[in-house]
């Protein structure tokens, strides 16, 4: 039995800014002397200093302005490259995951909402990462600095900017629940669409053949109807929080405004600390004011980022979740501690009180099941569909883990730790043999980097498919194998395993199925020459095929039959 991989750890959230967002922080913050350099150069100029007063703060506001630029790039291209590299990772961490499921996995996303989240959705992290996480320490940390400088010189303005501030953070908070929820459902129909889209496009033939290619142009026009109108519920709450923000900050400043105003003409003589304010300590407090509000501006500006951001975080970490594992898709092959590869001798196969439900199925389809297949044996596993013969290749293959019992390949149980490594020593013909887009030799080769050109043509000779026009050199084969008849994709199938170099043990299910009597002996023919000195475990409904193994193994009656050829 394999046992459970470890529990997996959660996406993580990236909260902590990084040097980069500290230093657009500090860019932020440069405002604060050149705000007192202007009020200076304006108080000089009011005291009658002339130019003389003017020319050295202003250079100092130029030199501050040149820091203040280069410490804003220089922050932007730090956390935009920091980003990008935590997207990438968090990409391959999610393809990894996908990787490490059982292909058997009902649950599992389908290919076309995997696709748009990986490749689509995952964008929205840039946009969170880069814009919403600094924009969200800014605004933490700036209009203390700010407020600070402010009440330095009056607390009643300081006041003004207190009372104003919180209010924003509260309806923005307020807002910010309503844009998660419409950012969530966006993404679900985004994601639902482009699966519909990518399932309906597989599946075009029956379509047209059925003639239901216009009640499903309605549904997918439906799909993006309702698209755009979820879209335009994000964008609607966008602009809601950016019009809250906008009223309470000019409330704010217009307040300072008129506060600093009056104190200076000596109307409100209070909220200075017992002082007068000279025009120059006014006119810094007024300078302060717009920018106390900036950051919280910048972020409302950025607020939608972060319930995309986060949604597409949430989406990425779903895709992770699966119900059946892949055996051994997270241990690190270990052929030569199994001595799987290159044993030399075809495996014997036991299987010893194998207990397998689906996930959520409350009926065992195997409960203490046993069967043993000796060393070189060719055996039929037969029985009506749905018996489990598929499911039996599929557990012996290390494709899906046994709840309870175990299997043994060559004398190795098929554990977390060698499935990996067993796997190398078996070949697989599945049902329905999947068809890259492609030549006929990379499908062959299957991007293996230990098979070469010589090889391929070896199999291809030995399948028989060197003779298929598809086969000639440049040409493509379509998605799904489209410009190959099913009878070539079976010969497909068998060059795959009789290009594989290591394989000892073939598992092969129902090769000759939906094949004409001619073509299904050709395939059993070369099946059986694959098999001359291998194990070979066949699933068949096929009588002729069956009677060419050594026995039959019925699947799917109450105790297992076994017949002699
Ligand atoms: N991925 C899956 N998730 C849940 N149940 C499944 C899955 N695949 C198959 N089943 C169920 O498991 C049972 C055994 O299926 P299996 O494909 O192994 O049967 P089979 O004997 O190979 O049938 P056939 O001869 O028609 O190919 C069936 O009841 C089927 O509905």
């Amino acid at each position: 039995m394999t046992e459970p991989s470890p529990p997996r750890s959660p996406l993580k959230a990236f909260t902590s800014p990084d040097i980069g967002g500290v230093v657009q922080g500090v860019a932020a913050l440069v405002w604060l002397p050149q705000a007192a350099l202007l009020a200076m150069a304006v108080q000089g100029l009011a005291g009658g200093g002339g130019m003389a007063a003017v020319l050295w703060p202003a250079v100092g506001i130029l030199l501050l302005g040149l820091l203040r630029a280069g410490c804003e790039a220089w922050g932007v291209r730090r956390t935009f490259g920091r980003a990008r590299a935590q997207l990438t990772a968090l990409r391959a961490q999610t393809a990894m995951a996908l990787a490490g499921g059982s292909p058997l996995d009902r649950e599992r996303a389908p290919s076309g909402l995997a696709a748009s989240v990986l490749a689509e959705q995952a964008e929205a992290l840039v946009p969170y990462l880069v814009r919403y996480q600094p924009a969200r320490w800014r605004a933490t940390v700036v209009p203390l600095f700010l407020l600070a400088a402010v009440a330095w010189f009056s607390w009643a303005a300081a006041l003004v900017l207190l009372v104003a501030a919180p209010l924003i953070p509260i309806f923005m908070a307020i807002v910010g629940w309503r844009a998660k929820a419409a950012s969530e459902a966006q993404m679900v129909e985004m994601g639902g669409m482009n699966a519909f889209l990518l399932d309906r496009l597989r599946g075009l033939a029956t379509l047209r053949a059925l003639d239901a290619i216009d009640a499903t142009a309605g549904r997918l026009g439906a799909s993006a109807q309702s698209l755009r109108q979820r879209t335009m519920a994000v964008l609607r709450i966008a602009f809601l929080s950016s019009a809250v923000l906008e009223l309470f900050s000019a409330l704010g400043v217009a307040l300072v405004a008129v506060y600093v105003g009056f104190h200076l003409l000596g109307s409100l003589g209070f909220g200075a600390w017992g002082q007068q304010l000279s025009l120059g300590e006014g006119l810094f407090v007024l300078l302060l004011a717009p920018a106390f509000f900036e950051p919280l501006r910048e972020l409302s500006a950025v607020w939608h980022d972060r319930a995309a951001g986060e949604a597409a975080l949430q989406a990425l970490d779903d895709l992770q979740r699966g119900a059946l594992p892949l055996p051994g898709a997270g241990a690190a092959v270990t052929r030569a501690a199994t001595g799987a590869a290159g044993a030399g001798a075809a495996p014997a196969v036991t299987v010893h009180g194998l207990h397998f439900s689906w996930p959520g199925e409350s009926t065992a389809l195997f409960d203490g099941y046993e069967l043993r297949i000796g060393a070189g044996e060719h055996v039929a596993l037969t029985g009506p569909s749905g018996a489990g013969k598929t499911a039996l290749l599929s557990l012996l293959a290390g494709l899906m883990p046994a709840t309870r019992g175990e299997i043994a390949i060559g004398g190795v149980p098929l554990t977390e730790h060698t499935a990996t490594a067993l796997r190398q020593r078996m070949a697989w013909m599945g049902q329905k043999p999947h068809v890259f887009a492609g030549s006929v030799e990379a499908n062959v080769a299957l991007g293996r980097t230990d098979i070469g050109a010589p090889e391929v043509a070896e199999a291809m000779r030995f399948a028989a498919l060197d003779d298929v026009a598809q086969a000639h050199p440049g040409t493509a084969l379509g998605e799904g194998g489209s410009g190959l008849s099913g009878g070539e994709a079976v010969r497909l199938a068998l060059a795959r395993v009789a290009v594989h170099p290591h394989a000892d043990l073939i598992l092969a299910d129902e090769p000759t199925a939906h094949l004409d009597t001619v073509t299904a002996a050709r395939v059993a023919d070369a099946l059986m020459g694959l098999a001359r000195g291998r194990t070979l475990i066949v699933s068949t409904h096929d009588p002729v095929l069956a009677a060419r193994m050594d026995r039959s193994v019925s699947l799917g009656t109450e105790a297992p039959v076994e017949k002699a050829a």
